[in-house]
């Protein structure tokens, strides 16, 4: 068995013959016939050293002799090295259900940092400041503007939203992965100023159909802005090819597209080149 591990696992050492113990280098009980002599390399010296049998030696002894025939002892440091923190920006048309899988992500996921965004729109009833938005003056706003404090900003309907960029690297520092939630125009500016350091989600329905018919059964919108948001959402679309994953938000199928999504976060977290967000 021993001879089979070696040919596979060391293709370039000769194959050791079995051959009875008489002395050894290394303090280790005589062994007996079944025991096999390995020649080491020249590196650790020209000692021969018995490794003992799989069927009769004890683990410990076995990994001992092992480390002793390498001429070093076996680390249990991890093999991968520590991922990188990460940046998940998440976007997509209007009603494709972004915030509806980052609800279910909050709840299937640690370590996740989900931005909030500072903005100049006044605090609705049940709304928590630091919580649901970080509730500003625009005086105030403006300010972080000047002083470049924000990653990325847009003024929408009036009011100023923008993404805070001392809060992404405090969580960081404490090894949180970041999640923001942004329209495909403040993704694009995302992707300008994080490059691929980041890592850039689209949310889709699985049909344009299937995108207006949520939209519609969520009665948030008037006839006015449904239009609006339709027409938006078509333009939209055209900018799939700048993402570097799709999410397919199927109807009812809202489980698999969170598990789609952790399987991206644990692909990145996999990668062999670590991607290091810049900021
Ligand atoms: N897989 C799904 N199946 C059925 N309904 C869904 C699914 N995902 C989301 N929804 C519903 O679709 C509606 C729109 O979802 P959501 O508000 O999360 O979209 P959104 O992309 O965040 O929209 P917006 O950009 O306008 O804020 C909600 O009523 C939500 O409950």
């Amino acid at each position: 068995m021993l001879r089979r591990l070696l040919c596979t696992s060391l293709p370039h050492l000769p194959i050791p013959p079995k051959a009875k113990t008489k002395t050894s280098f290394f303090p280790f009980p005589i062994l007996n016939s079944h025991s096999i002599h390995f020649k080491t390399f020249s590196k650790m010296g020209d000692s021969r050293t018995p490794i003992p049998s799989f069927d009769k030696a004890q683990r410990s002894e076995l990994l001992r002799a092992l480390e002793a025939s390498l001429g070093s002892s076996f680390s249990s440091d991890p093999l991968s090295p520590n991922p990188n923190p990460l940046i998940l920006v998440i976007s997509g048309p209007s009603g494709v259900g972004k915030d509806a899988i980052i609800t279910r992500l909050r709840h299937s996921r640690r370590g996740l940092h989900f931005v909030v965004t500072a903005t100049t729109r006044p605090r609705r009833p049940g709304e928590v400041d630091g919580k649901d938005y970080i509730f500003v003056s625009k005086d105030e706003f403006l300010g972080m503007v000047e002083r470049d404090e924000l990653l990325e900003y847009a003024l929408v309907y009036g009011d100023y939203k923008g993404v805070p960029k001392q809060q992404i690297r405090d969580y960081m520092g404490k090894g949180f992965d970041i999640v923001l939630r942004v329209d495909i125009q403040g993704a694009e500016t995302l992707r300008k100023v994080l490059g691929d350091s980041a890592v850039f989600v689209f949310v889709v329905a699985e049909s344009e159909l299937a995108m207006v018919e949520r939209l519609v059964d969520r009665k948030t919108e008037t006839v006015e802005s449904l239009l609006v948001r339709i027409s938006t959402a078509r333009e939209e679309m055209k900018h799939v090819n700048k993402f570097d994953y799709v999410v397919v938000n199927a109807k009812g199928k809202l489980e698999s597209a969170v598990m789609l999504l952790e399987s991206i976060i644990d692909a990145e977290k996999a990668r062999v080149s670590q991607r290091t967000p810049l900021l």
